[in-house]
């Protein structure tokens, strides 16, 4: 059984079709069938795609008969463009072998919405420790420019790289920045130092020749010792420990002990005054520094475009025009980039200037760890919905990161309250969660992940059964009319989906745009996202409900359809019977059809 709606407009007719007659596009486009019922759409525009006096209208005529014949269409007054093949390989797809696994062991039903990011240390740098965290559905590998050497990113990236290729995943990598924000020195090795209550400690701006002297901790920014005032409260990590400051000596601030406990390399430190975070430094530097003393946002940068990185997270993010300075920076360097740009919300400044930096990125990062340490604690839930809102709305993936599992570092269970955390972001649907400690430096990295795709495949199952999501109201995000019936045809085709309790949702998308907007509709189903390029395959990798394959494909739906039918039937994820409901982008449609 197959239906097919098609949408005949102008942007199906763009794309790589030069060399066609260009169609009239004042006439109806009848959409006609071999079987009894004749369903279609007509759009019928004016001739000049990019007029203002552009009148769209709808058709639908449908010859009424029952359903459950076989549909196949050919449409005749429009010159259908000869079939095209992106890439030579054309027999074969790609999906790997975790996603490839799930589909055949769950069904469709139960694979895992939720994508999952796990930051790369030195617990799981290795080849080995790599292939247990991809095995285990790690989506996303983060690298932290805060932390190690170029050559050890370099060496993981090349590992990831290497993993993809031999095993058949798709892991994106992400590179983070190191941002503005005041932190400590690298303790000279040390993995941790302890301060005790009411000890006295130096933080110095001064670099210090190794051993570090007893009790003295080096400073990333060089106008700490000026900005900092006798009386002020230094916090480490948000307030692990805390400190007051009693006196300063030329670089040397003298500080003691409030609240004991464990200081990490390279924390960060925050100074509060009257209650209030004294934002000196973020208020004067810019989000994207060039730094003396520690690695260079904008080498990063450049490392990380000439790594060809999937995503670059920017720290500290202060506007919207940080990221489009960004944006044009990586578009003039490299030429076919599709570097995606997220936006890290950790400041006052980002949560004032939330939607305008939402909108102008390819994603963001609810990055609760810094974020807590510049509002106050109670206030962060509250903010984290609202971004994952905010995301949503503007159709953006959302990461919710930071001590989602921190006792897991240590610990090889989570505490009933890390549970419920992880369980609300899943419930929020936001797109992706992250591990940062708990990967990087904890003794469970497997384990934790482990927890993170459990929880997730349980409390979307809960939600699924109880439909008990609240309703999002999805405001139109296109700005042509080209991309308001994708976004039409990608909520109707969702909406269907789930009335009519599809097996999957299938996509075929060259960008990646029709993908993220059905999986802005969080469906019931999975959606399968066939797109003809590896980095697009990766990128999707980050969006909720998003399982990418690659495969080539024509501007023929027929022939697509056929050919990933085969091929999937081939390597047994789908069978006869099941219901699929097919979307693409090159022939804005919507199909719904039997495996057959
Ligand atoms: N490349 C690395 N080399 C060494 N340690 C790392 C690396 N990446 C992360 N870590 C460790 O994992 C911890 C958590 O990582 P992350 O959350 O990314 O950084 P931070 O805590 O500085 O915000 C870090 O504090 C650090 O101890
Ligand atoms: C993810 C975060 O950023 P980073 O780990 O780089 O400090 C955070 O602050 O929560
Ligand atoms: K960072
Ligand atoms: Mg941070």
């Amino acid at each position: 059984m197959s239906h097919s709606l098609h949408f005949f407009t102008p942007s199906n007719l763009s794309a790589p079709k030069q060399s066609l007659p260009k169609p009239s596009y004042n006439r109806w486009f009848p959409v006609t069938s071999l079987s009894p019922k004749l369903i279609s759409i007509k759009a019928s525009t004016s001739a000049d795609p990019n007029s203002s006096t552009t009148s769209p209208q709808v058709l639908i005529s449908d010859n009424g008969t029952g359903a459950g014949e076989i549909l196949s269409f050919t449409p005749q007054e429009y010159d259908t463009p000869p079939s095209q093949s992106f890439l030579s390989d054309s027999s074969s797809i790609d999906v790997d072998a975790v996603t490839e696994v799930e589909l055949k062991e769950n069904g469709f039903r139960s694979t895992r919405r939720t994508k999952m990011v796990c930051t790369i240390g030195p617990a799981t740098c290795g080849f080995e420790e790599l292939e247990a965290l991809a095995v285990g559905g790690m989506n996303v590998a983060r690298i932290n420019m805060c932390h190690g050497t170029r050559e050890w990113h370099t060496r993981v990236i090349e590992r990831v790289r290497r993993l993809n290729e031999e095993k058949g995943f798709a892991v994106a990598i992400m590179m983070d920045t190191e941002g503005s924000e005041i932190h400590m020195g690298d303790l000279g090795g040390a993995s941790s130092a302890k301060a005790e209550d009411g000890e006295i400690w130096t933080f110095s701006v001064r670099a210090f020749d190794l051993p570090r002297p007893e009790r003295t901790i080096n400073v990333n920014y060089d106008g700490f010792a000026e900005d900092v005032k006798v009386g002020d409260e230094l916090l480490v990590d948000g307030g692990m420990v805390r400190f007051d400051v009693i006196e300063k000596i030329g670089p040397d601030v003298k500080c003691r002990c409030t609240d004991p406990g464990l200081m990490l390399p390279r924390a960060n430190l925050t100074f509060w005054r009257d209650g209030s975070l004294v934002r000196e430094r973020n208020a004067m530097l810019p989000t994207i520094s060039s730094k003396k003393n520690c690695s260079l946002d904008w080498l990063d940068i450049d490392f990380g475009i000439a790594e060809g990185v999937d995503f670059i997270a920017i720290s500290f993010v202060k506007s919207a025009e940080v990221i489009n300075h960004l944006k044009s920076y990586i578009a003039a360097r490299s030429r076919d980039s599709d570097i995606a740009v997220i936006a890290k919300i950790e400041s006052i400044d980002s949560l004032k200037n939330l939607e305008e930096i939402v909108q102008a990125s390819d994603g963001a990062m609810v990055a609760r760890g810094d974020l807590g340490a510049q509002i106050p604690l109670e206030q962060v839930p509250s903010a984290q919905q609202k971004i994952v809102q905010i995301c949503r709305q503007l159709n953006k993936p959302v990461i919710v990161a930071s001590q989602l599992l921190e006792s897991m570092i240590e610990y090889p269970t989570p505490t009933r309250a890390e549970v419920a955390d992880v369980s609300e972001a899943v419930r929020q649907r936001a797109d992706a969660l992250m591990l940062s400690g708990e990967s990087a430096m904890g003794q469970y990295p497997d384990k934790a992940l482990a927890v993170l795709r459990s929880v997730s495949v349980r409390i979307e199952k809960w939600w699924r059964e109880e439909k008990r999501y609240e309703a999002m109201e999805l405001p139109a995000v296109g700005s042509s009319f080209s991309d308001s019936i994708s976004e039409e045809i990608c909520s109707s085709a969702a909406k269907m989906a789930n009335n009519l309790g599809v097996d999957a949702l299938f996509v075929y998308t060259k960008t990646g745009h029709m993908a993220s907007l059905l999986s802005r509709c969080r469906p019931d189903c999975p959606i399968f996202a066939f797109t003809s390029t590896k980095s697009v395959r990766r990128r999707l990798n980050l969006q909720w409900g998003l399982i990418p394959f690659r495969v080539s494909f024509s501007d023929d739906m027929e022939s697509n359809l056929n050919k990933t039918f085969s091929l999937l039937k081939a390597r047994g994820m789908i069978k006869s019977g099941d219901l699929v409901i097919a979307v693409s982008d090159m022939l804005q449609s919507i199909q719904v059809m039997n495996v057959p």
